[in-house]
């Protein structure tokens, strides 16, 4: 077996583990990455921009449906199945090649091919072809969807979202199962190219959002448009010749059986560290094997080891992997000194449309840090000036400020633009700015910032009036089912 002795050893060439090794690197150090699958990143060849790839597809093809709202029509839309999927396999490609091309650049002694696991403390075994004697080592394997076993006995046409971004052509029908980011952006994509859609809820949960209010919004409003089944248990999933039958049962008892092309399970992604023997690392871990670690420094406890990205399942979202990344490389390079690194405010962004948004502290955030204490302020988009013009004139804003200090803590929204608003929103919290501040700043006319302005014009009263004894507990805070 090959030895090699390493200051950092990287598990895992995703988004996270590149962004390690640059770390470890910059700060002198010699660091080594190993990588079991192929190179690209999760995000580039299967996540983010594949999947908005797609989403690109639907948009056009909804922009010429809407158009016929101003009067403007544009004739029969035929969608082509593969040139839809060309452009995404081809575009993807060109974004997996830069990435490819930068790892092909890095010195080839740093690069070990196999998936690793670990032997002791210090010691990883690839593979079982090389030993790795690492000082210090940074956990950065990402995540795996969730699928079932019951359910992909039904056989290949049961699929997660990594197959979707292989098809060479659009299928007939599918069902989605999972009402989360994945769920509702590819449903969404895949509804508006004409394919039969059917989405499966367990419970009520629409994306991350927590917010009671805005949740019934998201779920009223992606209803009008898509065949969403909330409430609705998964009871089988069976192979028909060329199909899968799906039987589902509703909240009040109802079963019920659809055919579908494809079931697409998007139940969630659970972390990859159950193949890593860490048992034999040294390190504490929660009941479902994740390590313990410090979010700040990406520390697992005062071990050598750090752990960065999907793999300890905080918030599974690429700038997250990135900065985590660059932390856990960082502090490994620097221990035992060991430093808190820049945590940015929290921004997650579904890309369905309207498009969702939660920055800073949501909705069942807030209940825990300030048990309920805080002021809400809100806008709805229905008659906001710029969204009607535009015709996207639905969603909701809900904004959070603290009472006494003002500040501004976070929000929750659906509605046009959210990717825009969500960040100048972030970029607030993160400027730790009070609301009269952000009522300071400039709005133009006529712009959908308009209405944030109105909601923090709410928001701003509402803070002027601190509740005199403390609120109920949270009916709504039990996490999303
Ligand atoms: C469909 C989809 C859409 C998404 N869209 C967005 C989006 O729009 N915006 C956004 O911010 N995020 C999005 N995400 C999430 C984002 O892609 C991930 O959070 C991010 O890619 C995680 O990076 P990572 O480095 O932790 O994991 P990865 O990039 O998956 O890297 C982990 C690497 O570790 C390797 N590995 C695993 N185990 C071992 C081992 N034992 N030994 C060696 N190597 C190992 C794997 O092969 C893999 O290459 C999306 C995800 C999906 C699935
Ligand atoms: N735009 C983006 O930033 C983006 C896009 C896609 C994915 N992602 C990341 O990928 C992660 C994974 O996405 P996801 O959509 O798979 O997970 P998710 O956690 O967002 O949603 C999973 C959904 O499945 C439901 N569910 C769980 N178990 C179930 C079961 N047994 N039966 C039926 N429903 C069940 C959950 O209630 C939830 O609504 C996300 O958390 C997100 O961080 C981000």
């Amino acid at each position: 077996m090959e030895q090699i002795r390493c200051d950092v050893a990287i598990i895992g060439a995703g988004s996270a583990g590149l962004s390690a090794y640059r770390a470890a690197r910059a700060a002198g150090k010699h660091a080594v990455m190993i990588e079991g699958g192929p190179y690209g990143t999760t995000c580039a060849r299967v996540g983010c921009m594949p999947s908005k790839l797609l989403i690109s597809a639907a948009e056009a093809a909804h922009a010429v449906h809407a158009a016929s709202g101003f009067g403007v029509h544009a004739g029969t839309v035929r969608i082509d199945g593969e040139a839809v999927m060309e452009r995404v396999r081809r575009e993807r490609d060109r974004f997996v090649g830069f990435v490819v091309e930068n790892v092909e650049q890095l010195p080839p002694e740093d690069k070990i091919r196999g998936y690793a696991r670990f032997a002791a403390p210090n010691r990883l075994l690839v593979d079982d072809h090389t030993e790795v004697h690492a000082e210090r080592i940074v956990i950065a394997t990402g995540s795996t969807p969730i699928v079932p076993e019951e359910w992909a006995l039904a056989g290949p046409r049961v699929i997660h979202s990594d197959a979707v971004f292989e098809w060479t052509d659009l299928p007939d029908s599918v069902a989605v199962i999972g009402t989360g980011v994945i769920g509702l952006e590819l449903g969404q994509a895949l509804h508006r190219l004409g394919v039969r859609v059917a989405l499966y809820a367990r419970g009520t949960s629409v994306a991350q959002l927590g917010d009671p209010e805005v949740l019934a919004d998201a779920a009223r409003t992606l209803q009008e448009e898509l065949d969403i089944r909330f409430e609705t248990q998964i009871v089988s999933v069976t192979a028909d010749g060329q199909q899968l039958v799906l039987t589902t049962r509703d909240a009040a008892g109802n079963e019920r059986q659809d055919r579908y092309d494809h079931v697409l399970v998007a139940i969630g992604r659970a972390p990859n560290v159950q193949a890593l023997r860490l048992d034999l690392a040294g390190i504490e871990r929660d009941r479902r094997g994740v390590p313990l670690y410090d979010r700040t420094t990406m520390q697992c406890g005062t071990s050598p080891i750090f752990i960065a990205g999907d793999a300890n399942d905080e918030l599974p979202l690429l700038p997250e992997a990135a900065d985590q990344g660059k932390i856990a490389g960082h502090n490994a390079a620097l221990y035992p000194d060991v430093q808190p690194g820049l945590r940015r405010t929290l921004l997650a962004i579904a890309f369905t449309e309207p498009q969702i948004a939660t920055l800073g502290a949501g909705w069942r955030a807030l209940w825990q840090s300030h048990g309920g204490r805080f002021a809400v302020g809100s806008v709805s988009f229905a008659n906001q000036g710029r969204s009607r013009v535009m015709l996207q004139n639905r969603g909701l804003l809900r904004v959070y400020g603290e009472y006494g200090s003002g500040r501004f803590l976070g929000a929750e929204m659906i509605g046009p633009r959210a990717e825009h608003l969500g960040h100048l929103l972030a970029w607030a919290v993160q400027a730790k700015l009070t609301v009269a501040a952000m009522l300071d700043m400039p709005f133009y006319h006529p712009v959908i910032e308009e209405g944030v302005r109105t909601a923090l014009r709410d928001l701003a009263e509402r803070l002027k009036h601190p509740p005199a004894e403390p609120p109920p507990p949270c009916p709504d805070c039990t996490p999303g089912t």
